[in-house]
């Protein structure tokens, strides 16, 4: 979905105890990659609880261009017909990843080892991404790409015909890179090797695993080092989808900020790269609890329960942990307004890559809203306010940014004054209930005249 309906600007005020549970969506990457890895395995393999997000539909459209049969069944069952490692067809029209990052990072990876050619767009956000961290190591398999200066969208990718494998090592935390290359390894003869100084979320590994790849991780000094045999012969899969830990960030903080609040957000996928925001919020002193913690399609999952909490201190964020909240950092910031002290968050340039540059979109808006905000090149710290004190009042740019609209709307429910955002379009990326979810909890959030 390249370009961007007409913006929907809206806002929050402040509201009475959030209270009930928060049945949030499928988990957006999980959700990319059973449709990829659906589409290069042999036989139907057969989705429940996939993400009915833009970006996860934009992947399914792709998925189809390449020659996969994918079919939506209703209430979150899909189905994928592969076509094998290998298999992909040419598309015959550009394939536009829409706003998502992931999507089109990972079907790059997907399709480089094949002799066909793509071009690949998306929206404002995405075209002004950088391309180059995925298609440099595409290129060591064979891979031709030729896009916009700055290694931008839009882009065509001529697949290697004779591709070989690879060792590669990620410069940069992030697991597209690292899946991409992996995605590309599948079709490559031999063993590609992948290193990673930090660990990134491990999704395409575990996956890889489940549907019959020849996969090992090793912990060494150099980091994790991932091993891949090519040219397996991948089997379908039934794949049921966590809830996504990204999207019940946002319940889950609302709660924490707003007064008299206690709200179940059941079967959150908590893979260890992932679950860096709960245990931040913890040492916070947020009420935060799992419970009925268990393991679901070989990833733990567990019942969060999140209740207000009224001393919340500022702390000093890990650099080591960044990778396990990477999308979180927004809505930790909004959080952060409402604790006493410092959250000194270090170590994120990765932030300024996202959808928007998000330290400068969240430290803009939060100054505007009567925060004290100061932000350097990968670094930024939030002095926060304490409960009941957010001034709030103002209007946000939300930058074709989901997380960024999301996170200014969970500010406005403590503050002051109503929180507005300029377009809330882009929720419907990754988490299109977001607004019914959090009425039916409670919050006071709605849509404005334009
Ligand atoms: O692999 C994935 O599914 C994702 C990886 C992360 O991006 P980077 O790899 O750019 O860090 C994350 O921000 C994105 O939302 C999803
Ligand atoms: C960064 C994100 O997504 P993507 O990179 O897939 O656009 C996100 O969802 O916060």
């Amino acid at each position: 979905m390249s370009g961007h309906g007409d913006p929907i600007p809206m806002k929050s005020v402040a509201c009475g105890p959030l209270t009930g549970t928060a049945e949030v969506p499928g988990d957006k990457s999980i959700s990319h990659r059973s449709l990829i890895l659906g589409a290069m395995c042999v036989g139907e393999t057969t989705i429940e609880g996939l993400l009915e997000g833009q970006d996860v539909l934009d992947t399914a459209k792709a998925m189809r261009a390449f020659g996969a049969e994918v079919t939506n069944h209703g209430g979150g069952r899909w189905s994928v017909q592969g076509v094998g490692v290998g298999g992909f067809a040419e598309p015959d029209q550009v394939i536009d990843c829409g706003n998502s990052g992931t999507g089109v990072r990972l079907i790059m990876g997907s399709m480089a080892t094949s002799p066909i050619t793509a071009t690949f767009t998306g929206d404002a956000s995405l075209n002004g991404r950088p391309m180059a961290r995925v298609t440099d190591p595409l290129a060591l398999f064979g891979c031709q790409a030729v896009g916009r200066s700055g290694g931008r969208l839009p882009m065509t990718l001529v697949g290697a015909r004779e591709p070989v494998p690879v060792r590669y090592t990620v410069p940069v935390p992030s697991a597209q890179v690292k899946s991409a290359v992996l995605l590309a390894g599948l079709n490559a003869p031999g063993q590609t090797v992948v290193i990673e100084a930090e660990a990134t979320r491990d999704h395409t590994e575990r996956m890889l695993a489940g549907f019959g790849a020849e996969i090992s991780v090793e912990e060494t000094e150099e980091g994790r080092v991932i091993t891949l045999t090519g040219q397996p012969e991948l089997t379908a899969q039934h794949i049921e989808v966590p809830r996504d830990p990204s999207s019940a960030a946002f319940p889950v903080c609302a709660a924490l900020i707003v007064p008299g609040s206690d709200v179940l957000v059941p079967g959150i996928g908590l893979n260890p790269t992932r679950a860096g925001l709960f245990t931040m919020l913890r040492e916070m002193g947020a009420d935060l609890v799992y419970e009925n913690e268990r393991e679901e399609g070989g990833e733990p999952v567990a019942d969060l329960r999140a209740r207000f909490s009224p001393d919340l201190k500022g702390i000093e964020v890990p650099p080591e942990r960044a990778a396990s909240m990477i999308d979180e950092y927004p809505v930790l910031s909004v959080v952060a307004s409402y604790a006493s002290g410092q959250t000194v968050m270090r170590g994120v340039k990765e932030l300024r890559v996202k959808e928007s540059d998000r330290i400068d979109a969240m430290a803009t808006g939060l100054r505007a809203n009567g925060i004290e905000v100061e932000d350097g090149p990968d670094w930024w710290i939030v002095t926060g306010k304490g409960h009941g004190n957010v001034p709030g009042g103002a209007t946000c740019a939300s930058h074709l940014d989901h997380r960024i609209a999301m996170s200014f709307l969970i500010l406005g429910m403590a503050a002051q004054n109503p929180v507005h955002v300029d377009d809330g379009g882009p929720i419907a990326t990754s988490f299109p209930i977001f607004e019914p979810l959090m009425r039916d909890l409670g919050a006071d959030v709605s849509r404005e005249a334009g």
